[in-house]
């Protein structure tokens, strides 16, 4: 389908003393690609993607799908996007049917019997049963209604969605299934998807590619098993330390100084690295300490999807924060 381009997007809240949550964030997702956004609360994941959706205020910086700026006017939107809470998407005092086809772009079908049959097609698409048309969503499970909420952004044929939190909401028993739902579909469809989660497991399980995110930037890019299995910001190492047991046979460092600082105000970054505070590396390297301090590493780039860091000491042949550690 089409690829989705976040080119240097900045976007900021408030007037005079508010926060930049999103500092000129350039970030590809390649076409039928799944590229993973990744970060702890508040580092500014929802708001890039609200961004592309005209959800969020862009205050620099353009989003473009298939070479076309978002912002140009279009016939119908090809770009949709799920959210944590399916209440938001979905009016509570509408069947599931009349919600989602409410969705499909006005003109695409003709007469009442054409509508009926796309919504069927589209629950049928999402594994609910047609009948279930008639429902309201507060008699469905709260799985039930996000794949609702999902059959609604298909009903626009987007060729590209965005997944924010998708399955967080959700009991942990019913997230595998929305999860599996959610990856045939982006396959079938050969979707282009910005999958926005902070569980590790989650990302690992749905992405070509990754993208780790810290304080309105983006720390870490590459393909999936590669920043997974050999993460090279500091930051990223910390994320997968303190993710659950069963991903850290994935990590096995020497055990190196715990960040335990607390996360910074994003009304003040740091200046240099915007980790230095909270990295464990910085203090081991002490001759070189000071670029941490002063320098802000080049951001990392996504266009051909190489792995790289935006760290001083990334490099995996020279200074990696690895051998820094260990030795
Ligand atoms: N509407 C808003 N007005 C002012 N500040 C906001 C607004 N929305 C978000 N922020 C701030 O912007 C920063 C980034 O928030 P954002 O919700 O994008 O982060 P996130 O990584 O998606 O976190 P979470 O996973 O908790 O949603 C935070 O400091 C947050 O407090």
């Amino acid at each position: 389908m089409s690829e989705l381009a976040f080119e240097a997007v900045s976007v900021r809240y408030g007037g005079r003393h508010g926060l930049t949550a999103v500092d000129g964030v350039s970030l590809t997702v390649p076409a039928g690609k799944v590229v993973g956004l990744v970060g702890e609360s508040g580092s500014g994941k929802s708001t890039l993607a609200r961004a592309a959706v005209g959800l969020s205020p862009v205050s620099a910086g353009r989003v473009l799908l298939g070479g076309v700026d978002l912002r140009t006017p279009p016939r119908r939107r090809p770009l949709q996007m799920v959210f944590q809470d399916p209440y938001s998407s979905l009016n509570p005092r509408m069947s599931i049917g009349e919600s989602i086809a409410e969705a499909i772009p006005r003109g695409a079908l003709r007469g009442r019997a054409q509508r009926k049959a796309e919504v069927a097609r589209l629950l049928e698409l999402v594994n609910l049963d047609p009948e279930r048309a008639a429902h309201l969503p507060g008699q469905l499970s709260g799985g039930q209604r996000q794949r609702v909420a999902l059959a609604r952004a298909l009903a626009g044929r987007p060729e590209a969605l965005i997944a924010d939190e998708i399955t967080s909401a959700l009991d942990v028993s019913v997230q595998g299934t929305v999860l599996n739902l959610v990856r045939s579909v982006q396959r079938r469809l050969d979707l282009s998807m910005l999958f926005i989660s902070h569980d590790l497991a989650v990302i690992r399980y749905l992405s070509d590619f990754v993208a780790v995110m810290y304080l309105g930037r983006i720390v870490e890019t590459g393909p999936a098993e590669q920043v997974l299995a050999d993460p090279r910001h500091p930051y990223t190492r910390d994320l997968l330390d303190a993710a659950p047991s069963a991903y850290k046979p994935l990590f096995d460092r020497a055990p190196g100084p715990i960040a335990d600082a607390e996360p910074p105000d994003p009304h003040h970054p740091p200046a240099g690295c915007r980790y230095h505070p909270r990295c464990p590396v910085g203090p081991l390297v002490r001759a070189d300490r000071e670029s941490c301090l002063t320098a802000d590493p080049a951001s990392a780039t996504t266009p051909r999807w190489r792995h790289t860091a935006s760290c001083h000491f990334s490099e995996p042949e020279t200074t990696s924060p690895r051998t820094l550690t260990s030795s």
